[in-house]
């Protein structure tokens, strides 16, 4: 391990405490009376519709916007009582437009930072050598070299990634950190991301207008709605299966069923599958019944597992542990009343 990742500073709780603003002009607040509490470690996503103040309430914790009324904490300290320059180092902020500066090289826009906080050359070098490879580009490459133009969008949204952990900050904020990417590349920083996030546990609230992208990335989603209320704040499956009221059910969408089907691995369901079907011992090719039915792996999800019965016109799958041995079953009608119990 590094002499950074040692360094790492702890995580800290964001606590929104009947945060409220209401922009000069406006008769309707952007964020009204938030009450939510981000946990030390944890990745919460913050959707709603446009204008339902997602934004503004990112940029009410760093401060770029203040409060109308209301606190909001990191920790134990208010963000009221810190110095706002000094509360925005202790803040990782992520940005669709990436924010670099395009005549920077890659590694002058990762290390701004630490140059400010004064940090020695060699410190510098080591860590923007350290944070590119965390967010997946190969330092030895000559991409620290480069200027931000001479990166793929994919790449630019990584080098964004990098300099918000320059400092080791203990909260990130993004903010549709990856609207601006095409699906493909889109998914892979995804991935990406949700891998890195695991590994070093900064609280991280991230602002996105995409339910799916809230539903793969958090534990907890939190919803807002216009007028700047909190409609709902849980995790993807209870959001899924019990809609708080009628804008949640719309916005989550009519599929929401198939939905909860993604987070579902069939492996997990292997104990209910047997008492509702009798097919405990199923074990596939043994049993002629099941042999002709489409094979997957335990940890595979039930919406992929929905998708493969279909395709194969059977009443079911074989669920096979990680060495293609049968270890159970899963039918039509589990995956049915899973999703069906949300419609
Ligand atoms: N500087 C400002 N002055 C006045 N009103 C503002 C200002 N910034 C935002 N608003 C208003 O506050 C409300 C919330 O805006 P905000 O940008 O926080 O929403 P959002 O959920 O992030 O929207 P989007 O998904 O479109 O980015 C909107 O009605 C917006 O018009």
């Amino acid at each position: 391990m590094t002499e950074q990742s040692n360094d790492l500073r702890t995580a800290s709780s964001i606590i929104f405490d009947q945060a409220t603003k209401l922009y000069p002009g406006q008769a309707q607040p952007a964020l009204d009376a938030l009450n939510l509490i981000v946990d030390a470690g944890e990745l919460v996503c913050l959707v709603g519709p446009s204008g339902g103040g997602k934004t503004t309430a990112l940029m009410l914790v760093n401060r770029l916007v203040e409060l109308s009324s209301g606190d909001i904490r990191l920790g134990d300290k208010s963000i009221g009582s810190l110095d706002a320059i000094a509360l925005r180092r202790e803040i990782g902020y992520v940005i669709q437009q990436t924010g670099l500066f395009p005549h920077m090289t890659i590694a002058e826009n990762i290390g701004l930072v630490p140059q400010i906080l004064g940090w020695d050359k060699n410190k510098i070098r080591n860590r923007v050598h350290e944070l590119l490879e965390l967010v997946g580009l190969t330092p030895t490459a000559d991409i620290a070299k480069r200027y931000p133009g001479q990166l793929s969008g994919g790449q630019q949204q990584r080098v964004g990634i990098a300099r918000a952990l320059a400092a080791n900050p203990p909260v990130m904020l993004m903010d549709e950190p990856f609207g601006a990417l095409d699906p493909i590349t889109r998914t892979h920083v995804q991935d990406e991301f949700l891998a890195l996030h695991h590994e070093i546990g900064k609280t991280t609230l991230f602002v996105t207008h995409d339910i799916d992208e809230a539903i793969k990335m958090s534990g907890r989603i939190a919803i807002l709605k216009p007028g700047g209320k909190l409609a709902q704040y849980d995790t993807p499956d209870a959001i899924l299966s019990r809609p708080a009221d009628d804008f949640v059910e719309k916005f989550v969408g009519a599929d929401r069923g198939l939905k909860r089907l993604s987070l579902i691995q069939v492996g997990s369901m292997l104990a209910d599958s047997a008492s509702a079907t009798g097919q405990a011992s199923a074990t596939g090719q043994s049993d002629p019944g099941l042999a002709g039915w489409p094979r997957i792996q335990h940890d595979a999800s039930a919406r992929t597992a929905l998708s493969l019965l279909l395709a194969a016109e059977t009443d079911g799958v074989v669920v096979t542990d990680g060495g293609d041995s049968a270890i159970g079953a899963v039918t039509l009608k589990d995956l049915t009343s899973i999703a069906g119990s949300t419609v």
